[in-house]
């Protein structure tokens, strides 16, 4: 089933305005496709969720956006630059929280942020000015000299999410980020990733969880490796014919991604 949008405001609509492009993007893993020709586009300001069951291919996805391997076949750009032409640049461009936690829990807060920014080649004055407004903007200021070891799981979440823009990507890229998280530590990491569409950056957000969907602007429904469906979240249930939102995504991948094969 490929159900398109009709409405124009569901695709980015100027070139001007993408910051992310994908076109035919593929990966095999040995026989087993991963992603079977994948297309997406996510805009300046723009808040995409990437919906899928276990198995749809989301974080092989991740792995090509932020340069862990190359696709088999399609092309990548990231601001204009294309990922496997020109990664250095492709990549400055993004900001990424992973499913797992990549914090050194043994050292402070700023510490992790600090070392973020020399990565991107920030240091100094510069650099402490972008994490103590990464830190201030997520609230985490008070914690910045504390070992990441001493956080709950929302606040390291959380400072995760202050790394990923110690950079300030344009585009931020969160892979199943809310994962193990209690529900009010949930919303209020979605709520804070809302929020950064006011500051012109694309978001694509990886998600199995329909609830996470319905606060997006466009829903991108993949299921083992394919585009199913692409729309705003009161759209798609209403083409699916379905009441809600929730109700479509079942419908269209029966719940689970899993291949027998
Ligand atoms: N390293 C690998 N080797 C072989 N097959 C893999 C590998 N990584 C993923 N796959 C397969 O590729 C497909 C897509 O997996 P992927 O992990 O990208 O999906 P996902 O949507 O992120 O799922 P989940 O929500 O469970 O993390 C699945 O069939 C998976 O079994």
């Amino acid at each position: 089933m490929k159900i398109e949008s009709e409405v124009s405001r569901s695709t980015p609509s100027t070139k001007e305005a993408v910051l992310l492009d994908l076109a035919d993007v593929r990966k095999s893993y040995g026989a087993r496709e991963a992603l079977r020709g994948v297309s997406l586009a996510v805009g300046r300001g723009e808040f995409v969720a990437l919906l899928g069951p276990n198995g749809a291919g989301k974080s092989t996805l991740f792995q090509l956006l932020t340069g862990l391997f190359n696709a088999d076949g399609g092309r990548i750009e990231v601001c204009g630059h294309d990922i496997r032409k020109d990664p250095v640049a492709a990549l400055a461009h993004i900001g990424v929280v992973f499913q797992q936690s990549t914090l050194d829990l043994d050292l402070g807060v700023a510490a992790n942020l600090r070392f973020h920014a020399a990565l991107h080649g920030l240091g100094g004055a510069r650099a402490r000015e972008r994490v103590a407004d990464a830190l201030a903007r997520l609230g985490l200021t008070e914690r910045a000299g504390d070992p990441v070891r001493e956080l709950s799981g929302g606040n390291r979440r959380k400072v995760e999410l202050a790394r990923a823009l110690v950079h300030e990507p344009a585009v931020l890229l969160m892979d199943e980020a809310t994962v193990g998280l209690d529900p009010a530590s949930r919303r209020q990491l979605l709520d804070e990733v809302l929020a950064l569409r006011a500051r012109g950056v694309g978001v694509l957000w990886a998600t199995h969880l329909v609830d996470e969907a319905e606060a997006a602007d466009r829903v991108i429904v993949l299921h083992r490796g394919q585009i199913l469906a692409e729309g705003r979240p009161q759209e798609l249930a209403a083409q699916v014919g379905t009441a809600s939102l929730a109700d479509a995504f079942l419908q269209m991948t029966g719940g689970s991604g899993e291949r027998a094969d």
